[in-house]
């Protein structure tokens, strides 16, 4: 099947980054929120990163001034009834999805193909409430989506060969890369970076280094790009609590166990980036650890 147009349910930081890329791709992108702040906040962003593309010669003026003309938004998910493709990136939370899907499906074409950008909840719990699990599968991007290279496709039990390819495809257009993960918690990136980053937690909180010491050891010691706590800020550490307790509960592993004070900052509502706080404060100029 070839996709045209594609739907994005969230228009959170994942789902802004998605229908960037997809409209540069020259697919036609309708994005739908139960908040009209959040769309209206994500297509403010979509135009500030590609400005910044096109002030570094990454992207033509004119393709910018195309994916734009490409984006349209609505807070009725019944529109996105015609999309041929959809992605779900919604916040993590299996009963939020599996609504979202039970809402939409009276409204879909019979071929469409759904997706969700889930970072670890299984695909095939996913596709099992849906009238379609063979075309239905996880399209994993990484964060911030017009950055990284990485797409995991996750196929459920059921995912069907056509569904993969159609997937690949896109991801092929989209020139990034696609890797092809197992249906387990977590699949691949987030069941290595996740507990790779609540063991970053657990340094802090039984005061091995301090925040600023963890992330400098990590970036100068391991050349990781940013470190694991300023990347658990950037992910949002409500998404990353999430992971912790799909993997902690999918594995049946004590050494998933979300760390105690990951847990603290979520119930304190101190998110990361998204919130202007978590392990640093952002609400000045340059972002401040807060131990
Ligand atoms: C949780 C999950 O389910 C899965 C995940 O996504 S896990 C998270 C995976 N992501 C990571 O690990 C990110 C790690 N961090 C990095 O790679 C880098 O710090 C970073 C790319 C985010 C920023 O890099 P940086 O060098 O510090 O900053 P900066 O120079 O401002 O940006 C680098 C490039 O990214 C671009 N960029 C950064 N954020 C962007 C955004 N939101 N949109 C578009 N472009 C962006 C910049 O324009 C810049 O482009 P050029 O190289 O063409 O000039
Ligand atoms: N953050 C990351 O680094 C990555 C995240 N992901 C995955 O992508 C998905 C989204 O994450 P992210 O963008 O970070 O999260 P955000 O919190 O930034 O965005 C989620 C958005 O979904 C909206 N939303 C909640 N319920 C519904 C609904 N019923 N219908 C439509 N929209 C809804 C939220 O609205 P409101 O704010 O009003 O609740 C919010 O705007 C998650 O599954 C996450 O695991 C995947 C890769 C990387």
């Amino acid at each position: 099947m070839s996709i045209q147009s594609v739907g994005v349910i969230g228009a959170g930081q994942m789902g802004n980054g998605i229908a960037h890329v997809m409209a540069l791709a020259g697919y036609d992108v309708l994005v739908t929120d139960i908040s009209q702040d959040a769309l209206d906040e994500a297509l403010s962003l979509i135009k500030r990163n590609m400005s910044r593309q096109v002030s570094r010669e990454k992207i033509a003026p004119e393709a910018m001034d195309a994916a734009l003309k490409q984006i349209r938004t609505t807070l009725k998910l019944s529109d996105l009834g015609h999309s041929d493709l959809i992605i779900e990136a919604a916040t993590e939370r299996e009963s939020v999805k599996q609504a979202i899907f039970e809402d939409l499906l009276p409204h879909l074409k019979p071929e469409t193909i759904l997706t969700s950008n889930t970072s670890s909840i299984s695909i095939t719990r996913l596709a099992s409430v849906t009238d379609r699990p063979e075309r239905f599968m996880g399209f994993h991007f990484m964060n911030p989506v017009p950055v990284m290279q990485l797409v995991e496709l996750i196929r459920g039990i059921a995912t069907d060969e056509a569904t993969f390819k159609a997937c690949k495809a896109v991801v092929d257009r989209l020139n990034k890369t696609a890797a092809s993960a197992e249906d387990f918690p977590g699949f691949i990136v987030n069941r290595i970076l996740m507990p790779m980053i609540n063991e970053a937690v657990y340094t802090l909180y039984e005061g091995v280094g301090s925040v600023l010491s963890i992330d400098e050891s990590m970036k100068l010691g391991a050349n990781h790009p940013m470190g694991p706590l300023e990347l658990a800020d950037f992910i949002g550490l409500d998404t990353c609590l999430a992971i912790m307790n799909v993997l902690h509960e999918g594995l049946a592993d004590t050494k998933y166990r979300p760390c105690p004070l990951l847990t603290k900052y979520v119930e304190a509502g101190w998110l990361g980036r998204k919130t202007q706080r978590g392990f640093y404060d952002y609400r000045g100029e340059t972002p401040v650890p807060t131990r």
